[in-house]
């Protein structure tokens, strides 16, 4: 199997990575079943990248079906280190506009029929989570797009993640805008949980298309309107995602976050409890730490 430092989760509108040569589609089968779509790795700027359609080509699965597990194991299992999400968002401020790109900081869980863990079947793993975003890819996923210098690009905020498909109540808005929440969108729980327990760096270009629903001098979204938006915003994204290639390039030998061994002391259960087919189940994610 071809191996990437880098894997993307193409949101609404990103289907395909442009500019990627030595092109391969892998169909990978996970334990978790198959991921969303075939897997496209290939270069960017030399760079192996794998890239991953969040909905699938054609946009076949909505957020509840989206098959998290899959996804993130796979890209695992092609090595990957950094997994950068591109995300479509509606915004819950004013100075977050349709158009604008943001680097979130922080996450909000308001699923409600989602597998939030790899882990069941007896083996106990509860990780850290207080910082949801890697710090350090967020970082250059900031500096890359402020490099650009013609995005408007936003530091932090907090997206909270609803259960959907469809879009909030007025009610739902602005409750989200009292509690102080920024974005909103349906996919980055659990994803961003997965990453963790898979020991990935996980950062998010999220797109901001549309007001939600609150904006008094906005039409509430549509698909339309966020179509729309999102095309304006996925050139930009793909650039991002070109420069922050080059600069994770190398790996994470040298990182100073902890996404490399967020399982070092999370494992709850006593590993001669735990079951020999469960142990090779989960080798790719634990190996390290049971053998
Ligand atoms: C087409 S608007 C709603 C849809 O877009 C976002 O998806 P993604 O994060 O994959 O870009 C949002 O979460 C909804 O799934
Ligand atoms: N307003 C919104 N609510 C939830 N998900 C979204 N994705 C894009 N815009 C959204």
């Amino acid at each position: 199997m071809p191996e990437a430092v880098i894997g993307v989760i193409g949101g609404s509108g990103l289907y395909q990575m442009e500019g990627m040569s030595e092109v391969e589609e892998i169909q990978v089968e996970t334990p978790f079943g198959a991921p969303s779509d075939v897997i496209t790795v290939g270069k960017v700027e030399g760079v192996p990248m794998a890239f991953l359609p969040r909905h699938g080509r054609g946009h076949r699965l909505s957020p509840s079906e989206v098959p998290v597990r899959a996804n993130i194991w796979a890209l695992k299992s092609l090595g990957v280190q950094y997994v950068v999400s591109v995300s479509a968002v509606g915004s819950l401020r004013e100075d977050y506009a349709p158009r604008d790109l943001v680097i979130p900081d922080q996450l909000f869980d308001r699923t409600k029929s989602r597998v939030n863990s790899f882990f069941e079947g007896g083996i106990v793993v509860h990780c850290p989570f207080a910082d949801p975003f890697c710090p350090d890819l967020s970082t250059l996923l900031l500096q890359s797009a402020q490099e650009l210098g013609d995005v408007t690009v936003h530091e932090g905020g907090t997206y909270v993640c609803m259960e959907g498909p469809l879009f909030s109540t007025k009610a739902e808005s602005n409750t989200n805008r009292k509690l102080g929440f920024d974005l909103i969108g349906m996919t980055a729980l659990p994803e961003a949980k997965l990453a963790r327990e898979a020991e990935l760096c996980y950062g998010m270009i999220a797109c901001v298309t549309d007001y939600d629903c609150w904006h008094d001098t906005h039409d509430a979204v549509t698909v339309e309107m966020v179509v729309a938006n999102l095309s304006a915003n996925v050139a930009n994204a793909q650039r991002i995602l070109r420069a922050v290639a080059q600069k994770v390039a190398f790996g994470r030998e040298d990182a100073a976050c902890q996404c490399g061994t967020a399982l070092a002391s999370a494992i709850m259960t006593d590993p001669s409890r735990i079951p020999t087919d469960v142990k090779e189940k989960y080798s790719l994610l634990v190996e390290k730490y049971l053998s």
